[in-house]
């Protein structure tokens, strides 16, 4: 029968594997490994060292870059080997869809972009590309009536000119996007700047206030609304994402809690009816502004009013429920905003400490902007921000897991992997991989990106993802590089910064890979 038979007999008895895991995990200590280990924080050295992925959960390797551990309550297979997930992930069969969301992960998604499949994600994909700065190869397909297609590609010279023109017609409209989007992204730096001028020589934490930050740029360039108006609907979602974090890993026998509920069921399931509500408040507000607006005024194409129009539109293939609205904007709330802090907290965090790279940095914007304001042309130049950008995502990958499952039965590399089975791809462990970066691979050094992402990594284009990659590639990569690459300009254009003696170094995983205890920095005005 062979390793690959014995595997796959191995897979299906999950029941034994159980507990075979719930006895590792007691001898291991708690599923929180990670977040336990604030107690050791502060001798640990300023990086991510890679035995802290394994320490994530209990695991058993099997073979190669592949360990099995416990989700819930199903096994799942961790891949950290790129080959096979390129072909995961690049997979056009439907072979490896996601996972049909479910308790926690359905109160927080719903039924939302990120989870969803076949026809419904493919149209709720095209209204999210419709407003964000994006440029990816899967709407060339996408954005072509299914009638049109097969006329298109009779010719592989009409299928060429079509693919053409719809990537000149993708590139002025990110073009145009990025222009919508500077003016707001930079109101509200200069808001948050203009907060942190009273804190000159004083200790400031800068997770909160990315926190903050992101919120608002989410609520206005989505929502057209303010914070104000959404924080209520983000500290639910805050709440119930941690509440799903600390609870994706945790033992319960299937069908329990139709019996007997814990308090963070409970919690969760208030805290989803509460957002609801709150969007559906939101959502209300502006249909009465859309039916009483007056001819010829608009309030812009924002994802809300796209979400309308698609919820009014006469062709039941192209309309959307109100439960889909509801989920979308969840969507973009949580997608939008958890990360994209991430990505500047950790960046700031690591050019406080390598003040070199702060220095080169500070030139180059201002040697492209001056004291003046970023500009659309200059933001897709700064190559010096670019690359540590970059750094920053491998060092510290805000999405941690990128999870889909078995449709059927298939072979992938040397094994058989039977219909069902949960597959999680860990884009940290591959970022921290000494065989694919060196053994420098836990040092900050942005000049590994100096020749862009194919030469850093030999042409491997899954061994850096830090927005995953394939159909599901996401759709806000453009937005949240842009956002950053503003916010850092301007922060960078007036202040020095290093970090406070005070800073426990402590990143645990909860959603994203976040810092435990806040990033403390020290602001000198320049
Ligand atoms: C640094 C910031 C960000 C990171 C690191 C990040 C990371 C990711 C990753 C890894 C995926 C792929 C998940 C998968 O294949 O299962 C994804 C998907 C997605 N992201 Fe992001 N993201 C960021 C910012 C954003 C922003 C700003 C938005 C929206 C405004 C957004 C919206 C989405 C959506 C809707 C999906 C699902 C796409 C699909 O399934 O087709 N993300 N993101």
């Amino acid at each position: 029968m062979g390793a690959i038979g014995i595997f796959a007999i191995f897979l299906s008895s999950s029941l034994c594997l159980y507990f075979v895991l719930a006895l590792i995990r007691f001898l291991h200590g708690s599923n929180n490994d990670i977040l336990n280990m604030k107690n050791e924080a502060k001798n640990r050295p300023m990086g991510l060292s890679h035995d802290m992925m394994p320490k994530v959960q209990p695991h058993i390797h099997l073979m190669g870059k592949i360990y099995l551990q416990w989700y819930g309550t199903q096994p799942q297979l961790v891949i950290t080997e790129p080959q096979l997930i390129k072909e995961i992930l690049n997979n056009r069969d439907s072979a490896y869809p996601k996972e049909e969301a479910k308790g926690y992960m359905k109160r927080l998604f719903g039924d939302g972009l990120p989870v969803s499949e076949g026809e419904k994600w493919t149209k709720m994909k095209k209204l999210a590309n419709h407003c964000l700065p994006c440029r990816e190869p899967e709407s060339v397909q996408s954005s072509f009536s299914p009638s049109l297609l097969p006329f298109l590609k009779s010719s592989i010279l009409s299928w060429k000119a079509a693919c053409s023109l719809f990537r000149y017609h993708l590139h002025i409209n990110a073009a145009r996007r990025l222009a919508n989007m500077i003016p707001t992204v930079i109101t509200s730096v200069e808001e948050m700047l203009e907060r942190w001028k009273h804190q000159e020589g004083k200790e400031i934490e800068i997770f909160e206030e990315f926190r903050v930050f992101t919120s608002e740029i989410i609520s206005k360039t989505a929502f057209g609304s303010s914070y104000v108006e959404g924080r209520n609907i983000f500290q639910m979602l805050m709440k119930l994402a941690s509440i799903t974090a600390t609870n994706g890993y945790i033992h319960r026998f299937p069908g329990i809690s139709k019996i007997y509920k814990t308090n963070d069921e409970i919690e969760s399931e208030e805290l989803e009816k509460g957002i609801r509500q709150s969007i559906l408040e939101i959502i209300k507000k502006r249909e009465m502004k859309v039916t009483t607006r007056e001819v010829g005024s608009s309030t812009g194409d924002d994802f809300l009013e796209i979400l309308l129009k698609a919820h009014h539109d006469a062709n039941p293939s192209r309309k959307i429920s109100v439960q889909d609205m509801v989920d979308e904007c969840k969507t973009f709330y949580i997608a939008g905003q958890e990360t994209t802090t991430t990505l500047l907290a950790w960046t700031v965090f690591l050019l406080a400490i390598h003040t070199d790279w702060q220095e080169k940095a500070r030139k180059e914007v201002l040697e492209f902007y001056g004291q003046q304001n970023p500009n659309p042309d200059a933001i897709t130049k700064l190559k010096t921000l670019s690359m540590i950008i970059n750094e920053s995502l491998r060092l510290y990958t805000p999405a941690l897991s990128i999870l889909r499952k078995v449709e059927r039965e298939s072979r992938l590399g040397k094994l058989i992997l039977p219909a069902n089975l949960l597959l999680n791809i860990a884009p940290l462990a591959i970022h921290h991989d000494p065989q694919i970066w060196g053994e420098d691979v836990h040092l900050f050094k942005p000049e590994r990106f100096s020749e862009g992402v194919a030469k850093a990594t030999n042409n491997n284009i899954a061994a850096f993802f830090p927005f995953g990659m394939g159909p599901r590639i996401c759709v806000g990569m453009n937005f949240a590089t842009n956002e950053a690459k503003i916010a850092l300009s301007m922060i960078l254009q007036r202040f020095a910064f290093t970090l406070s003696p005070t800073y426990v170094h402590s990143p645990i995983q909860n959603f994203t890979l976040r810092p435990q205890h806040g990033i403390q920095v020290l602001l000198h005005s320049l």
